[in-house]
């Protein structure tokens, strides 16, 4: 079963393509590396998926019985100035439950210190998130993620400036989704670790070069196929028409 079908997608900024005629299927419960060079479109995509973006073309259709979705954006894209607690962070994870008023039960608290514990962070409750290191606000991340309960799980660049431990201690809660039969979508930019830990690719360059088992579509041929095409890229290029995309 489909979680999530891709219908000849077209999204584009100010009318030019970041993402062009990407048509396939997430299935339900699959754990799906997006990779390619810079400026593939890999960020454009998943933004569009959670519906932050709207296609200029196409459709993201996704399949009634897939619940909530998690989005963790890059880092970079998350103001942490503010003056905010460590579980209150996390416990923002259960907003979705909680209505305008109600409060944290007490289940939900133990949830909540379950879910730090299962990052390593134990004891950071009450830290304020600006005094976290980057790998341990990624942890607080993913715990609050923990607690959403997403059936759909998008991840951008989870383990972009995050060392070998944090990584293999979040690469363990990816596969603990992935067990419960959640569908994951990650944008890596680590071949190995996509060999190693994602059974299936997407390998974009701006439109799909091939999507599948991840042995099959990281072949030599298809990277340095689009490596070409990220050489090829004119982001002066013509506009993008409702009319080309038919
Ligand atoms: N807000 C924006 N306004 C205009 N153009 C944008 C915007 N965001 C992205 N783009 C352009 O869209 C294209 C795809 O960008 P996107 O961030 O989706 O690529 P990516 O594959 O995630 O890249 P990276 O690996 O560098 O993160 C790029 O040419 C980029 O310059």
């Amino acid at each position: 079963m489909a979680a999530i079908e891709l219908q000849d997608l077209t999204v584009c900024y100010h009318r030019h393509p970041a993402v062009h005629h990407v048509s396939g299927r997430f299935d339900a419960g699959s754990l799906t590396a997006l990779v390619g060079p810079n400026g593939a479109g890999k960020t454009t995509l998943l933004k569009t998926i959670a519906g932050l973006m709207r296609p200029e073309s196409g459709r993201v259709e996704r399949s009634i019985s897939g619940g909530p979705l998690a989005y963790l954006p890059q880092q970079a894209e998350v103001d942490r100035t503010f003056p905010v607690r460590v579980m209150d962070m996390v416990e923002l994870g259960f907003w979705r439950r909680l209505g305008v008023f109600g409060g944290v039960s007490a289940r939900q608290r133990r949830q909540a210190a379950d879910a730090l514990a299962a990052v390593g962070l134990s004891g950071f409750e009450g830290r304020s998130i600006a005094s976290l290191s980057a790998g341990q606000f990624q942890r607080v991340l993913f715990a609050r993620v923990l607690l959403q309960d997403a059936a759909l799980i998008l991840l951008d660049e989870p383990f972009n400036a995050i060392d070998a431990r944090t990584t293999a201690d979040l690469l363990r809660v990816v596969s603990r989704w992935h067990g419960e039969g959640r569908t994951v979508i990650a944008v890596l930019h680590d071949l190995e670790q996509v060999k190693a830990h994602f059974p299936r690719t997407l390998l974009m360059a701006r439109t799909a070069v091939d999507w599948g088992e991840t042995a099959q579509v990281l072949r030599a041929g298809n990277l340095f196929r689009a490596r070409q095409m990220a050489e090829a890229w004119d982001d002066s290029a013509a506009e993008c028409t409702r009319e080309s995309a038919a």
